[in-house]
């Protein structure tokens, strides 16, 4: 049976264990900030209030970490999804003596721009629970430890809820019942009966902005409406695909606005950090910002659906984020903070065990400094795509964008971290020199728009110059493919993307025979792709890693170019398998237990699946 949202499946707990499966969790977002809520009521992962703050609630990451569960006291079995078309989230719980039904959200903010998702947002987490059949007992545990678990605040109960005290953090808690007090930890258990439904909200703020306060029941109903609305009338307004697999490619382009800050335009990796490539391993990274080369692949994998209040808003971010730092000498960064920032300088929190003893946990990330040339293609071709959609374009937009062109052509015969980041020495990544040929190609297709004419002839040069160099020092005979690296006999999926650039038709007998390789000798026994061989130790880490999602959907992707659609329906299935019951998919699969692994919801996986449906409804449709 094709993969479709899997969304109501039933689940028979076993007890509650730190370290849930990362399969387990569910996203909330109100695109300032993210939660993740376990398939057994617990918030186990909130950072107020935006993506890379500190976490409030981190129990993901170790077990003193901070968690909100509401659930039954008694035995139960559960079932959750999404309501359609939203990232509002729905568990029910069936007990022996009744059901209850949990539903959770961060709350969208009033917009004063007729957007359906506001540029605003209440830093308030919602939570209603209702009784819907016979009775049940259910119990409320809250236990906020902001900063990383490293705080545990004071907690004073209020007229309709709990204050908690500690640090720059200004927690309310507001519950429809008395809540006991326990050191830094507020528990309530509550009978209820059928017809009952009861409403919890954590407001958060800091000392110098206005308090946050205890928010009524009613207050709370509407807040949860509009929500529910807000997510309705984005998705009625940006989703249009009809091809197959339409459930979860609509459920994906909600991940991928999930995963967008809205005050910026800037789009996170992913909405956690350390969640393990390899289970105790130390290929730990923090995704909480926001990278020129997913956010670029981002609002392509949207173009269908974006506004052009958001690719506008998304290269004006990009345009601002880099003012005054790229240029002659001065290379493009390669990834930003949400709100612009610079300096992401990483560091570990030895405080916190990790998720399943994997350390250690980071905060940062260290390949900010990095050197990757790539950067320009993925841009460029974003701003290509979306050229229709850019309504807002200034002029300093478009000398940035002409400086991205400028930069590739100075910059492409240097060795780089490529694409995967890798801590070992620099080289002539071939991904990276394919991304230069792109980065000219569209800039020469933009000229007109860029007020470059005069410089197409100098980048149509160039651009031929890259295509020659890669043909001939990145093919590799005794491979029998283009290959990693100058000179390397080792593959890299990343090679995936010359055809679906269009360096090469995928029916070119190369590149044929790369797919293939990639396809026979990159795989694990699932048939899943690895990103490159971890064994010939090019990425400077120790230890192995999982299959690489994203490289899975790109093998669908070329196949499917390459008119072997049958084959790409198979890897593309074989790939969205492993979505989780509501939908959401992490960086990697290990190969071991078929269990996700790595950052999560991660957007480069959504982005691989959406783009691997839309190639193999082109192919169908061309067939
Ligand atoms: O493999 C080591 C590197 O792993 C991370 O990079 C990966 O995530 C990025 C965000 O999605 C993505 O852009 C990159 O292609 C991936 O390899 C980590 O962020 C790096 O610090 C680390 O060196």
């Amino acid at each position: 049976m094709p993969p479709s949202l899997k969304c109501v499946t039933e689940i028979r707990l076993a007890p509650r264990l730190s370290g849930a499966p990362i399969a387990d969790h569910a996203l909330l977002s109100d695109c300032h900030c993210a939660a993740l809520v376990t398939i057994d009521g617990s918030v186990d992962w909130l950072c107020f209030p935006r993506f890379d703050s500190p976490s409030v609630f981190g129990r993901l990451l170790d077990a003193d970490a901070g968690h909100w569960s509401i659930r039954p006291a008694d035995h139960y079995t559960v079932s959750r999804r999404y309501l359609d078309r939203t990232l509002v989230l729905e568990t029910t719980f069936s007990c022996p003596a009744g059901t209850v039904v949990l539903t959770d959200a961060l709350a969208m903010g009033p917009d004063n721009r007729g957007h359906a998702l506001g540029k605003g947002a209440p830093r308030l987490m919602i939570r209603s629970v209702t009784c819907t059949e016979g009775t049940v007992p259910v119990e409320v545990s809250y236990a906020p430890r902001p900063e990383y678990g490293l705080l545990r605040p004071l907690l004073s109960t209020v007229d309709g809820g709990v204050t908690a005290r500690g640090g720059a953090e200004w927690l309310v808690f507001s519950a429809p019942v008395s809540m006991d007090i326990a050191g830094s930890t507020a528990t309530a258990h509550l009978p209820m009966s059928a017809g009952q439904t009861h409403y919890f909200a954590l407001h958060r703020s800091t000392l110098e902005e206005e308090p946050a306060w205890i928010w009524s029941q009613a207050q709370l109903a509407d807040r949860l409406d509009a929500t529910v609305e807000a997510w309705e009338s984005w998705s009625e307004m940006h989703q249009h695909y009809q091809g197959p697999w339409r459930e979860l490619v609509h459920h994906s382009g909600r991940v991928l606005q999930g995963l967008t800050f809205q005050p910026s335009g800037a789009i996170v990796a992913a909405a956690t950090t350390s969640l393990p490539e390899a289970i105790g391993g130390e290929r730990n990274w923090d995704y909480r910002f926001s990278w020129v080369r997913d956010a670029s692949f981002t609002m392509e994998a949207l173009w269908v659906a974006a506004c052009p209040d958001e690719a506008s808003d998304f290269f004006e971010f990009m345009t601002t984020a880099a003012a005054g730092s790229i240029g002659p000498g001065t290379p493009l960064q390669i990834m930003f903070g949400v709100g612009g920032e610079h300096d992401l300088s990483e560091r570990t929190l030895p405080h916190l065990a990790g998720w399943r003893d994997s350390r250690p946990v980071r905060v940062g990330n260290g390949a900010w400094v990095q050197q990757q040339i790539d950067v320009y293609g993925e841009l460029l071709g974003a701003a290509h795509r979306l050229a229709d959609q850019i309504t807002e374009v200034d002029d300093e937009t478009l000398a940035f964008l002409t400086a991205l062109a400028e930069s590739a052509a100075q910059r492409w015969r240097e060795p780089d971290q490529g694409i995967w980041e890798v801590r070992g020495e620099p080289r002539h990544f071939l991904y990276s020199k394919v991304m230069c040929w792109m980065a000219l190609d569209r800039a020469i297709k933009l000229a007109g728009a860029l007020r470059a004419g005069h410089r197409v002839d100098a980048w149509r040069q160039i651009r031929d110059e890259i295509w020659q160099t890669v043909i001939s020092e990145g093919w590799n005979d005794k491979a029998g493919a283009f290959t990693q690296y100058y000179g390397s006999s080792d593959l890299d999926a990343a090679n995936l993307m010359m055809p679906i650039v269009g360096f090469l038709p995928a029916d070119d007998p190369r590149m044929l025979a790369t797919i293939d390789a990639i396809a026979d000798r990159l795989t694990d026994d699932r048939g899943l792709v690895y990103r490159y061989s971890t064994e010939a130790g090019v990425d400077g880490l120790a230890g192995t890693e999982g299959a690489f999602l994203l490289c899975t959907f790109w093998l669908a992707q070329a196949l499917a170019m390459a008119g072997q659609v049958s084959r790409a329906r198979a890897v593309f299935e074989r790939a969205a398998a492993y979505t989780n019951d509501v939908g959401l998919l992490a960086e990697e699969v290990d190969t071991e237990s078929g269990e996700l692994l790595g950052n999560f919801p991660q957007a480069l996986s959504h982005i691989g699946l959406i783009n691997a449906a839309w190639a193999i409804s082109q192919a169908d449709s061309t067939a």
